[in-house]
């Protein structure tokens, strides 16, 4: 199991957000606003999809990465911090009654 988490990326992103480095790809994206950022998102998204329903297992491996590199750009122009969206799917453990099935001592 990687040690990489989806919040090293988002820190990553903030990083390169700011250094304005003509070479970076998250500072154009930055710099060129929602639209254009959110319109890769979801080209992103149909690629992955199109991974998924082919089969193609090393596309949708790849696809998901670019997917979710660029669903944490969006966030972050929109100025919404991976640990707002965490906490809502944390709030929806407990609908499927699963998180407390889990928890509860069999017998
Ligand atoms: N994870 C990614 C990542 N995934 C995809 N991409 C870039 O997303 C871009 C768009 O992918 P496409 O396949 O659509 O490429 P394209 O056809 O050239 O794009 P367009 O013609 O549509 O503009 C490519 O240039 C990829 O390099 C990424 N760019 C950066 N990162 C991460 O962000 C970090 C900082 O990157 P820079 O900002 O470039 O320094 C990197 O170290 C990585 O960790």
């Amino acid at each position: 199991m990687t040690e990489f988490s989806l919040s090293d990326l988002e820190k990553t992103i903030r990083e390169r957000a700011r250094s304005g480095d003509p070479d970076s790809w998250t500072a154009k994206l930055f710099a060129k606003g929602i639209d254009k950022a959110a319109q890769k998102l979801g080209e992103e998204a149909v690629e992955t999809v199109i991974a998924a329903v082919r089969g193609d297992r090393q596309g949708l491996v790849s696809e998901s990465a670019d997917l979710m590199y660029h669903w944490l750009v969006v966030l972050g122009i929109a100025g919404v911090p991976l640990d707002e969206v965490l906490k809502e799917l944390e709030g929806r453990t407990g609908r499927s009654g699963v998180a407390e099935k889990a928890s509860r001592p069999k017998g």
